[in-house]
Formats: C-alpha cells, structure tokens, sequence
C-alpha cells in the first residue's frame, strides 16, 4: 500500500538571535526559507507575521507578539505594515531591517523612526546598487542630476488609485509607456510596491534631487533599474537587470538576499 510522504520541513537553528518576519510573501517566505537553511550564523527564525493564513514553518503571531518575542523583526510587508509597527519595535528595543523603504518619504514617520530607540534601524539596499559609490561622490561634491528609470512589465504596475481607461492602457499596451516622470519621493508614494528603490537612492544621497520615470514593457521579462548620475567627482551609471520573483512578479528575485545581507549587519 502506498503512503503519502511529505518532505521533513528543515528545523530552525536553535541559537542566535530570535528573528521575526513581518509578512510572508515573495520576500518574507525566502527569508524564512534561507534563516531556517543556517544562511545567517547568529540568526534564528522565531517567528512570523502573516494576515492570510499562511502555511509558515514557525509560529504566526501577532505583530505585538512578534514585538515582545524577538531581537530583530523583518518587515517585508509594506508602507502600511512598517508605519504601523516599525515605532514599536524600535521603543522596545527590536532591531528593524525595512524593506518598504518608500514609506520612510513620509517625514514623520522616517523622522520619528530614526529618533526611536534602543532598537536601531537598518534599510536595506533591496533591488539596487552601487548606492556606496554614489553616496561617497555626493559627500565629496553634490550631483548635478540623479535619475532612476525602472521598466518592468505593465500587469505589475497597474494600481488601485488609476481609473479603468488607464490600467487598460497598460495592461493592453503594445509597446513600451512611461507611466510616471517626477520626484523620487512622488514615485515612491504612487508605486508602493513597485518603487521602493527611488526611495532608497534619494536616501543614500540626502538633499539630492533624485528624477524617477517608470516605463511598462509589454516585452519585459527581467526588472530594470538604471541609476544615472553626474557631478563634479564623476560620472556614474549602473543597469540592473533582475530576474522577477517568481511569486510577484513587481518584486525583484534578489531582494529577500538583500535583506539578508541587511539582517546580517544587523546581529
Ligand atoms: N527595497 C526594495 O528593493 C523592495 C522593497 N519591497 C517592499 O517589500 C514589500 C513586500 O514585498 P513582497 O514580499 O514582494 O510583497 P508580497 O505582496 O509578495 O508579500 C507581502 C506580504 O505581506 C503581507 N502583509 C501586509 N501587511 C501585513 C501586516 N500588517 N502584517 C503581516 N503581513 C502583512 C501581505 O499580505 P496580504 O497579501 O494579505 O496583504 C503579503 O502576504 C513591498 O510591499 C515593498 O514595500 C518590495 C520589492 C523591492
Ligand atoms: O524589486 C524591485 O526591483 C523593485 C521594487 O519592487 C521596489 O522597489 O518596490
């Protein structure tokens, strides 16, 4: 007779510092996955956040629990989740590793965050790179221009706030449209899950202007973001070309390895 197996889940590491995650999606379930596999000495994966009933391989738990339980919390989760219990964390002493780091153009909130403690706040560098570089020219001499054009394709760029004419604009389009031309800080706030990275370069580079336009390609199959800057030190221009996360396709492949590069600077 035969028997249905399931694969034995790998077991959390038992030492280290207790980790939360806050959200289980394409990030946050790779996270998971990785803190589980041993890939952070010192880490071990306590815990998860998660709204939708999740099938995670350790405890879910409220955010507040996750709060009380763990050194440091995850949050691959959004603007929303991170404003809601990002202060939190950092007042009890939980370190925080952002990945929305578009919710940090809210003032307020990025102002507040960084004078909450003892927790300490890291972000991580997510989908892009290079910001080292571009930080140390802009500390030497201001850029003249910082732009980011990002492409991905349209279906991930469609958003609850366009009225009808405009999604099917996009999700019918048959050659590359740019879909928004501005301010980082703008982009950031429009495209929540899609422009995470304009916030993270007008961050690295404070009081830089940083100029965003997002193009939809029909024909996209990798998510590109090309950083272009000049100033008085040099001229800089890095294309990154990301596969997709196979569970979103708005989110690059690499951001969960970015985030635990992050959370390893964190422990
Ligand atoms: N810095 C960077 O380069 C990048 C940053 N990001 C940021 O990371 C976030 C997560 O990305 P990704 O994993 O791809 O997104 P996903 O949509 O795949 O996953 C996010 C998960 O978090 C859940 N969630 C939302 N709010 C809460 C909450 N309050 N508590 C617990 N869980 C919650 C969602 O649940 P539900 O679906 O039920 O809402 C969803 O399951 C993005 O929203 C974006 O802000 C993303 C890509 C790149
Ligand atoms: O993953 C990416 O390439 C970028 C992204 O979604 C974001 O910055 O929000």
């Amino acid at each position: 007779m035969s028997q249905a197996t399931t694969a034995p889940r790998p077991q959390a590491p038992v030492k280290g510092k207790a980790v939360a995650v806050l959200g289980y999606g394409a990030i946050g379930s790779v996270v998971c996955d990785r803190l589980l596999a041993g890939a952070i000495p010192g880490a071990r994966l306590d815990c998860v956040v998660s709204l939708d009933g999740a099938d995670t391989p350790v405890p879910v738990v409220t955010a507040e629990e996750a709060i009380a339980r763990a050194d440091v919390l995850v949050e691959c989760a959004g603007h929303a989740a991170l404003a809601a219990h990002g202060l939190a964390a950092l007042n009890a002493g939980v370190d925080l590793v952002v990945s929305s780091a578009g919710a940090l153009t809210d003032k307020a909130l990025y102002d507040g965050l960084r004078a909450a403690g003892p927790g300490r706040l890291f972000l991580t560098t997510g989908a892009l790179g290079g910001l080292d570089l571009l930080a140390a020219a802009a500390s030497a001499a201001p850029f003249t221009s910082v732009r980011l054009t990002t492409t991905k394709t349209p279906r991930a760029l469609v958003q609850d706030w366009m009225d009808d004419a405009r999604k099917a604009e996009l999700t019918n389009a048959t050659a590359p449209l740019t879909v928004f031309r501005g301010p980082a800080e703008e982009a950031a706030g429009l495209f929540p899950r899609s422009l995470n990275v304009a916030a993270t370069l007008a961050l690295a580079l404070p009081g830089t202007p940083v100029e965003v336009e997002l193009v939809a390609d029909p024909a996209a199959d990798v998510v590109t973001h090309v950083v272009s800057a000049e100033g008085p030190v040099g001229s800089y221009r890095f294309e990154v070309r990301n596969l997709p996360s196979p569970e979103n396709p708005r989110t690059s492949r690499v951001v969960p390895y970015a985030v635990l590069r992050t959370l390893r600077d964190a422990l």
